[in-house]
């Protein structure tokens, strides 16, 4: 078996979607392991993957560990008999910890987000030399590629991406109901107010990427005294901007906290 994937949750299920329908792995040669009995069913039928007890790790070639950081010291003792490399998503997680836990430098620490599910994390990627020599960041590296962009990073940013790239989507998630409520608020009815808000989300990220700045983007839009003006005042004067700033401290923070384990 090619992979095993240990934690069927949100991320573990997004990435097991992605690697699936982009035909990364054939799902024959996927494993999962999973405690809740009735998500791993589901899963393993629908997507045609196998369902692994702890015992059948050893035939994995390769682990994708996605549990939370607080699971893992209580299940690292038998993810650490499997023979193979490791791939872990858990944020704040260093690859020190990982190889020290697992007793083997074939460690690789990534951190993508939900984009995965349709092709589109962006994914930091890091690994000891051990973990490139035998051929672990190359398949995760793969593996991430098919679903999405991935950047080499130093680990001493990990916990900053994470705060910015991996948690992002819930931020955006936040930005786009609040903009729909403020529709709602002023008489659009909810189904298009929320179409409105993701649509512009996209079509904005789209425009974000052609601008070599992005306030270029924001003037444009800002017509002297019209009515984005105005709104720019108010988002200023509610400190959108500095809460942002100060989302991705505190999600960095909140990494290297999860990443203490003495
Ligand atoms: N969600 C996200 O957007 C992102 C998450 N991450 C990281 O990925 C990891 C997973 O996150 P997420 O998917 O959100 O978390 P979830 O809690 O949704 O998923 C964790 C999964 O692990 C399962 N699990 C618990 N104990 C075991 C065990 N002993 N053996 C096998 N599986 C077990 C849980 O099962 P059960 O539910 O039955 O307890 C659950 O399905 C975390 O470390 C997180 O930091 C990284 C980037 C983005
Ligand atoms: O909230 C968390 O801790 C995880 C890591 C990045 C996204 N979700």
């Amino acid at each position: 078996m090619q992979l095993a994937i240990v934690g069927i949750g949100k991320l573990g299920l997004s990435i097991l979607n992605g690697v699936v329908s982009r035909g990364v792995v054939e799902p024959g040669n996927i494993g999962i392991i999973e405690p809740d009995e009735r998500r791993a069913g589901e899963v393993a039928e629908r997507l045609g993957v196998q369902r692994l007890r702890k015992r059948d790790l050893g035939d994995a070639e390769r682990v994708l560990v996605s549990v939370q950081p607080r699971t893992f010291p209580e299940i690292a003792p038998w993810l650490a008999q499997a023979d193979s490399g490791y791939v872990s998503t858990m944020a704040g997680v260093s690859t020190e910890t990982l190889a020290r836990r697992l007793g083997t430098r074939r460690v690789v620490r990534v951190m993508p987000h939900l984009g995965a599910t349709i092709g589109r994390s962006q994914t930091a990627i890091t690994a000891p030399q051990e973990a490139r020599d035998a051929g672990d960041f190359d398949f995760a590296r793969a593996l991430f590629g098919a679903v999405g962009d991935v950047y080499e990073l130093p680990e001493h940013l990990f916990n900053a991406f994470t705060g910015l790239s991996g948690s992002g989507p819930a931020y955006l998630a936040i930005v786009a109901e609040a903009l729909a409520d403020g529709g709602v608020r002023m008489g659009i009815p909810r189904a298009l107010a929320n179409e409105l808000a993701a649509q512009l989300l996209i079509s904005t990220g789209e425009l974000l990427k052609e601008r070599a700045h992005f306030a270029l983007l924001k003037d444009e839009v800002t017509s002297p005294g019209g009515t984005t003006i105005a709104g720019i005042e108010a988002l200023e004067a509610a400190g959108v901007r500095s809460g942002l700033i100060a989302a991705v401290v505190a999600a960095t923070r909140r990494g290297d906290e999860l990443g203490r384990d003495e």
